[in-house]
């Protein structure tokens, strides 16, 4: 391909060598970096790109993007400064790519919880509505049947594009895609044209990356303020935020809710084991999610559907029996009828939200277990706030490790102890092996009670150190099960 081509768009500050030569790939890690690429020097949190200028070119790098060129240039070397290079890349990642999401309905989901539930119902909606449908989330991204695993929960431009032209060339008429905070401030999603937007909610989280609630807000909003006139802005007018989000858009407003008027509302009728049952938009419709938080996931759905001109009646019917994502609010009971829920609440307001459901819909004077840890190299803002939330909502609470990266655990857990009230040190215990945390629980259950294993949902690995070692809550769960009958 030639590099003029992939170019389009981009706005160039100084341009030394040619434009005018062929390039084999876009590359914006030096490691990767081979024959006639094109290398991009971005940059990060951990390092700077820039320093890998002379590295990328030894191993054949011809065309340098970068914010500030070097003193020296090689003659046979094209150097191209711009303000930005992540925008740099999101653009010509896009072009690279043939600009694959103007060739079908991209839908863009952002909100700190609710994301995948959203993007995976959406997904598996149209997939029995007939159309052909791509899917990209933090469990997984799907063209059709077709699985391909998940690094990050909005990947880098080039997987992006790579994926989106992958469901293009498949057929694909629709894509519903995560949209993470971290993904809007460093640029991944620029260059792709999107069709919607919907707001899930916000609350605290990732105050390690953008410092402040206000950033977060901020970085949220500004999808919503890129979207296109011709796209609509789908919003949850309950959060605090829902209206903010939508206050400089261009696309077209709309919104749901629970709790006021909107252009999509439900009621909910009852909340239990077996499922939601709504009033939703006056139709009278039972679901198969659990959890009040859920009505909100399945209302922004089934907006997302209407504005998509689906009808009604088809999609409640397919929406009614679809199953949420993998590892939120899933249920096992063991033998002598303990009840376990693997959740991937990760965020207080995710611990409440499930913790609040059960507390709504238990019977009697059943306890509720409660085994959590906090990520390492991840917001340690939100540490105690998920320890005493999981304190003030539970029987008893095991406080234990979630991937913790290159942290202490025993540093993590500390942390979270200082969430816990005198009043509530009774109720917590420290265990920071994560499978010995979730034994203990499982031994100290009676029949009826339940056990919520809360913060991994689907993954099936503890990260430490930089290294995954196979960890799946559910696996364990099912062993200790077997084993208390
Ligand atoms: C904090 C964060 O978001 N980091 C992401 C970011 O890396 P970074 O800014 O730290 O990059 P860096 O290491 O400082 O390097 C800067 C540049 O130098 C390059 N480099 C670096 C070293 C070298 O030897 N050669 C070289 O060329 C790098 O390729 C990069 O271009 O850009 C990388 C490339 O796209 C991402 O892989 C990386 O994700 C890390 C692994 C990560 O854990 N991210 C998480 C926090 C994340 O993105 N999460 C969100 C939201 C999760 C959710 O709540 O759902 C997600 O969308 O997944
Ligand atoms: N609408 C909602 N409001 C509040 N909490 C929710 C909502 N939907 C899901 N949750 C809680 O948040 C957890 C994560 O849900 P989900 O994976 O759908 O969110 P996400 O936004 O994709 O998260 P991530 O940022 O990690 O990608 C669930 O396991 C549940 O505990
Ligand atoms: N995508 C989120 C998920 C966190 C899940 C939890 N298991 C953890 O590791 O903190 C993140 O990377 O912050
Ligand atoms: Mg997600």
């Amino acid at each position: 391909m030639q590099l003029q081509e992939v170019l389009y768009g981009v706005t160039i500050e100084t341009l030394v060598g040619n434009t005018n030569r062929e390039i084999n790939a876009l590359v914006f890690d030096s490691r990767l970096v081979g024959e006639h690429d094109v290398f991009f020097a971005i940059r990060g949190t951990l390092s700077d790109g820039h320093n890998y200028i002379a590295t990328t070119i030894d191993a054949g790098a011809s065309v340098i993007v970068c914010q500030s060129i070097p003193e020296k240039v090689n003659a046979l070397v094209t150097y191209i400064k711009v303000a930005e290079s992540s925008v740099a890349l999101g653009k010509m990642a896009a072009n690279f790519y043939n600009n694959p999401s103007d060739k079908l309905q991209l839908i863009g989901i952002t909100g700190t919880n609710g994301k995948t539930t959203i993007a995976t119902l959406l997904f598996k909606l149209f997939s029995k509505l007939g159309y052909k449908t791509g899917l990209i989330s933090t469990v997984q991204n799907q063209i059709n049947e077709r699985i391909v695993p998940a690094t990050h929960t909005t990947p880098n431009p080039l997987v992006l594009n790579s994926l989106l032209r992958d469901m293009v060339l498949a057929d694909c008429s629709y894509c519903f895609m995560e949209v993470s905070s971290h993904a809007v401030v460093q640029h991944r999603i620029e260059g792709l044209t999107f069709a919607g937007g919907v707001f899930s909610n916000i609350t605290h989280d990732h105050l390690d990356f953008h410092v402040t609630f206000d950033n977060y807000i901020r970085a949220k909003k500004c999808f919503f303020d890129r979207l296109p006139k011709s796209a609509f802005a789908l919003t949850n007018l309950d959060d605090k935020n829902g209206q903010v989000m939508l206050q400089n858009t261009k696309a077209s407003k709309k919104s749901y809710a629970l709790k006021q008027l909107a252009d999509f509302k439900a009621k909910v009728i009852e909340n239990s084991f077996s499922g939601l049952h709504l009033d939703i938009d006056d139709a009278d419709v039972f679901f198969k999610l659990v959890g009040s938080f859920n009505a909100y996931n399945l209302l922004a759905v089934y907006g997302t559907a209407m504005l998509l001109e689906q009808d009604q009646l088809s999609v409640l019917t397919a929406l009614s029996n679809l199953t949420g994502a993998e590892g939120r609010f899933e249920y096992i009971t063991s033998s002598k009828n303990v009840i376990g829920i693997i959740d991937y609440a990760h965020t207080p307001d995710a611990v409440q939200n499930v913790l609040s459901t059960i507390q709504d819909i238990r019977k009697g004077t059943e306890q509720v277990i409660t085994v959590i840890g906090c990520g390492g190299d991840r917001d340690k803002t939100k540490r105690p706030v998920m320890a005493q939330v999981a304190c003030d909502w539970s029987d008893k609470v095991i406080l234990t490790s979630d991937n913790p990266r290159t942290e202490n655990p025993l540093t993590i857990i500390e942390e979270m102890e200082k969430g816990v009230s005198p009043t509530n040190m009774r109720k917590a215990l420290s265990i920071s092996d994560r499978k010995e945390a979730i034994k203990t629980a499982c031994h100290l259950a009676k029949p009826g009670d339940i056990i919520l294993l809360a913060g991994k949902g689907h993954e099936k690995y503890q990260e430490v150190n930089g290294v995954r070692h196979h960890f799946d809550d559910k696996e364990i769960l099912l062993e200790q099960f077997k084993l208390i009958g």
